[in-house]
């Protein structure tokens, strides 16, 4: 069978990503809209109509927008924008924490954001486990490539008068849009502090989050976290738990270009301490890699088809 797939946005670097992924891939056949049609809302109206499945690559508003063009109860929607990942009626695409079935079975899929596709993966698991209770002052920090701000981001970082910055924090009001999403899905709460930042590199992610475990009920060891980790991702071929890691550093291109995650625990000597941290690419497993997932999953596919790994 062949699912008709529209990428509402395809033009942008999510969308980009995506249609990468998909090309030559006989399961698919894509609708294309041309570059004079691409905002057209009636010529969307149509696209979005005509196929079994939307990826909607687009801001935020338009995202919504795009939604309420659908007037059938076939078309499903798998939106990577902020839009729906903490609304009524819509599964959070994250197979690995949510269940592959519910993914599978659901006609709207919210695609995790990117810095929270690192917090949750180490995070959730931890709670659900009672290892990390709901209330734990927990902290994020984080750096993106800058392809993780879209075509502006990128356009000014490459532009010809020079770019920003080596590397800039930002988020500085506490008020992300990503904290609602990462405290409703961790199962948390309290909302985490989160501290993103961008590097002046095209791609990739580090997500830390340092938890004092000597402060925590019991005082679980660094083992206890880890075997709930490993247990968590045991079988995934998308989400690693590594065991062991000799670097001395941890570089935030180990995973660019890759539609992977590795996960890894490092502790201090006594075992009081551990960094949890998330390594990947923020347009793989952060954005197009984890749509093209959950695309694969809603058409009954091999959930890693296409993906680079
Ligand atoms: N970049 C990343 O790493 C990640 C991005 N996301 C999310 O994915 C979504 C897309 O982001 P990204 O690809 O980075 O953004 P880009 O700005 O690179 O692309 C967005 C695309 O949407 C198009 N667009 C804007 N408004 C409309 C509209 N009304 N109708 C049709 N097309 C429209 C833009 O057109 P034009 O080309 O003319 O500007 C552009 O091509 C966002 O919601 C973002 O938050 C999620 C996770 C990670
Ligand atoms: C570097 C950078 O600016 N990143 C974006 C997040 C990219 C992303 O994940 O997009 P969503 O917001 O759709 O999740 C930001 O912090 O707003």
């Amino acid at each position: 069978m062949t699912h008709k797939i529209f990428i509402d946005g395809a033009a942008g670097t999510t969308g980009l990503e995506i249609r990468e992924r998909l090309a030559g891939r006989s399961e698919f056949a894509l609708i294309l809209l041309d570059d004079a049609q691409r905002k057209d809302a009636s010529a969307r109206r149509q696209a979005i109509n005509d196929a079994d499945v939307v990826i909607l690559c687009l801001p935020d508003d338009a995202a919504r927008e795009a939604v309420s063009l659908i007037a059938n109860d076939r078309t499903k929607v798998i939106d990577a924008s902020t839009a729906h990942r903490v609304a009524p009626g819509w599964t959070y695409g994250f197979p690995e924490l949510v269940g592959h079935e519910a993914v599978a079975g659901s006609k709207r899929i919210s695609n995790p954001g990117c810095y929270p596709t690192g917090f949750l993966a180490l995070v959730a698991p931890l709670v659900r486990a009672g290892v990390v209770p709901a209330s734990t002052p927990l902290s994020v920090n984080a750096v993106s490539g800058y392809s993780g701000g879209g075509k502006s981001m990128i356009a000014d970082f490459e532009s010809t008068s020079g770019r920003p910055a080596a590397w800039y924090g930002y988020g500085l009001t506490l008020a992300h849009k990503h904290v609602p999403e990462m405290t409703r899905h961790a199962g948390l709460s309290l909302p985490p502090i989160f501290a993103p930042s961008v590097a002046d590199t095209l791609r990739g992610m580090i997500v830390e989050v340092p938890v004092h475990l000597s402060a925590l009920p019991g005082a679980p060891s660094p083992d206890a976290v880890r075997e709930v980790l490993g247990k968590a991702y045991a079988g995934s071929r998308i989400v690693r738990f590594i065991e062991t890691y000799d670097g001395a550093s941890m570089p935030i291109e180990r995973l660019a270009g890759t539609d992977g995650m590795d996960l890894f625990v490092f502790a201090s000597p006594d075992g009081a301490q551990v960094r949890l941290v998330a390594a990947f690419d923020n347009l793989g497993k952060g954005a197009s890699g984890a749509a093209v997932q959950n695309l694969n999953l809603l058409c009954g596919l091999d959930e890693a088809a296409g993906l680079k790994l």
